[in-house]
């Protein structure tokens, strides 16, 4: 079944209020990627990852996501598209401060791309269901330094620049191999596969009764 992604803001709203945080569930979003990711390349053991992330809570999963591929023993690099003091959210928050006490992941900000190594793998937390109009700075940036970029790709969620209600794009969307999508399916994904990659659902820990009187 595929839900709106409006439907997704109330279940995800919903939940929260039962007491299954939104913490819960991005951890739950960031580890279920990479066990795919995992399954998917065999293993992840001093491969450079660079992680893309942004300001919300699609930036947050990609956090999660960097916490566990240093515990799989990966060289992890975070780039986060804006300052800490702009990350939007509690769990994202709460995640990054993590981060900072972890010497196993390179923490970078900024708009400057030159990085020392070339990445094995990109994680493309930049944008999901939050999305509107089209791509500003840094993020635009990002995006192309991305799609320049001859590497596996990993999208959290939905590849930025995707709207995935419509599966329209905006002026610039990431091309990935691989989109973990979270929950359930999102009407306008399935019609891009020519983004997304291999495309999974996978499921984050919300109660089924969180989508009575929604879906
Ligand atoms: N589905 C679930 O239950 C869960 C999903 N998770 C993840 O959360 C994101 C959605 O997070 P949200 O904070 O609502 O939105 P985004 O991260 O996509 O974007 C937020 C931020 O981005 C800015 N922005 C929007 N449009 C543009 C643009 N065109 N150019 C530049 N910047 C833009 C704007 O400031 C927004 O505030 C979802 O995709 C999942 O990955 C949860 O982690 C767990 C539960
Ligand atoms: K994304």
């Amino acid at each position: 079944m595929e839900i709106t992604v409006d439907q997704m803001y109330r279940i995800e709203n919903k939940g929260h209020d039962m007491g299954f945080l939104k913490k819960f569930m991005m951890e739950n979003a960031g580890a279920a990627s990479v066990r795919r990711l995992v399954d998917k390349l065999g293993s992840v053991e001093s491969k450079h990852i660079l992680i893309f992330v942004g300001l919300g809570n699609n930036g947050g999963d990609g956090l999660v996501m960097a916490r566990h591929l240093a515990g799989y023993g990966a060289k992890v690099t975070v780039m986060l598209l804006g300052t800490p003091e702009k990350i939007k959210t509690e769990e994202s928050n709460w995640n990054w401060s993590i981060l900072q006490k972890m010497p196993s992941v390179k923490l970078t900000t900024g708009d400057s791309f030159n990085f020392d190594f070339k990445p094995d793998v990109i994680v493309d937390g930049i944008l999901g269901t939050g999305i509107s109009g089209e791509i500003r700075e840094p993020y635009a940036s990002a995006i192309n330094f991305i799609n320049e970029i001859d590497c596996y790709k990993f999208a959290v969620d939905v590849p930025s620049g995707l709207d995935p209600q419509t599966g329209e794009t905006a002026n610039i969307c990431t091309k990935c191999d691989m989109t973990v999508t979270f929950h359930k399916m999102k009407q306008g994904i399935p019609k891009r596969k020519d983004l997304t990659g291999e495309l999974y659902v996978e499921k984050i820990g919300i109660p089924p009764e969180a989508e009575e009187g929604i879906l």
